[in-house]
């Protein structure tokens, strides 16, 4: 039970749990039941990385300024829940994103663990300079398949975007720093409706011919369905491998783990999640946060495949930064658990 939220600990047994729900532990108990269940579904990847975005992404909307010795104990958490990837922050402006503007004290505060990797968001080369200087060893880049909102977030339009970020990934690649590409707005934009899935092909190819190792198609708005997920797949995995496509699925419409189960059968196996499912972007209003990283292990887990991170862990950040933010869980996995009670 150690590892158990406290507010978790009050209502279920964890032998209960396992019996229960056999999968949620953790991947090797997920592996008793994945002859069976992951045979129903064709082209699962084995083992899915998740991308733990809840520092960046969850706390961004945040109204109230969020202490940083809070966040860096958040981050801190999370690096013992066996996630190998975990977005720290942005190196943005702190007029534009106030949330974000103790990057450097956040990103030189934690503690980073073997094995975990800690990227930041650059959107352009003084934000990387920054970025740098205060440890900063992999970078991610933004941009996005709508001019509108290219222009609403980032204050240029995608042409001057990508302009900006082939210098701070050819910046980065002297420096051996990884560099991954953001394209937001690509299931339908807040300010234009929908987007074509040949605009989302043609910003992620010149993001990935520039050198991003990886392109996260983000569902800014939450609007997709697994009909759009798959047709703007289909036109993206015409010009790149699945093996360097991630999706950001923000669940505004609950359509998140659905979009995400048929990235999965189409052969994506990197999924970005929020812890309890904070987050939204200050520059797509209504949009409500990421998938709940929560939900998605109970998801991934119950199907069998690996993600090497223990749920229960991830409960206990969560009810952690809940609890600091003074906010409800949005997991569906946390609220059940508590309901149980
Ligand atoms: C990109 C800028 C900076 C352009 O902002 P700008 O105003 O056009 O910048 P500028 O180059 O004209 O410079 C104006 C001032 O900003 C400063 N500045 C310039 N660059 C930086 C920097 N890097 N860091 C700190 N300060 C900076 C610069 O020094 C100057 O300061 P001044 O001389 O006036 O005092 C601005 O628009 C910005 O910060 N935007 C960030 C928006 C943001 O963070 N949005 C949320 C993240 S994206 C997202 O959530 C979507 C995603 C990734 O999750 C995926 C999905 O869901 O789809």
């Amino acid at each position: 039970m150690g590892n158990v939220p406290s507010a978790v600990k009050h209502c279920l047994s964890y032998q209960q749990l396992l019996r229960e729900h056999l999968w949620i532990g953790d991947s090797v108990a997920g592996a008793l039941d994945s002859a069976q269940d992951s045979s129903q579904f064709s082209g699962l990847p084995e083992y899915v990385k998740i991308i733990e975005v809840g520092p960046r992404d969850g706390l961004q909307n945040e109204k109230i300024i969020v202490p940083t010795d809070i966040k860096i104990e958040f981050i801190n958490q999370l690096s013992k829940t066996g996630l190998s990837v975990i977005e720290v922050t942005s190196f943005v402006s702190s007029r534009w994103v106030p949330q974000m503007a103790d990057h450097t004290e956040v990103m030189k505060g934690i503690q980073r663990y073997p094995g975990v990797r800690y990227p930041v968001l650059t959107p352009n080369l003084q934000g990387f300079h920054c970025a740098v200087a205060a440890g900063a060893t992999e970078i991610s880049v933004f941009g996005a398949a709508s001019e509108s909102f290219s222009k609403k977030n980032i204050n240029c339009s995608i042409e001057e975007s990508l302009e900006r970020f082939e210098e701070v990934v050819k910046s980065a690649r002297h420096m051996n720093i990884p560099a991954r590409g953001y394209v937001s707005c690509a299931l339908g934009c807040p300010y234009e409706g929908s987007i074509t899935p040949q605009k989302v092909t043609e910003v992620s190819k010149r993001l990935y011919s520039m050198g991003c190792y990886e392109i996260s198609l983000g569902d800014t708005i939450g609007v997709g369905t697994p009909g759009s997920m798959k047709r703007m797949l289909e036109s993206v995995m015409k010009e790149i491998p699945a093996g360097a496509l991630a999706v950001h699925c923000h669940d505004t419409y609950g359509q998140a783990l659905a979009n995400i189960l048929t990235a999965l059968q189409m052969g994506i196996n990197a999924v970005d999640s929020s812890v309890s499912g904070l987050g939204g972007c200050p520059y797509a209003k209504n949009a409500s946060g990421n998938v709940a990283t929560e939900d998605l292990i109970y998801m991934l887990h119950g199907l069998g495949l690996k993600t090497g991170v223990n749920l229960y862990k991830v409960m206990e950040a969560g009810d952690f930064i809940c609890k600091a933010v003074n906010k409800t869980t949005n997991s569906k996995v946390a609220q059940a658990s508590i309901r149980k009670a």
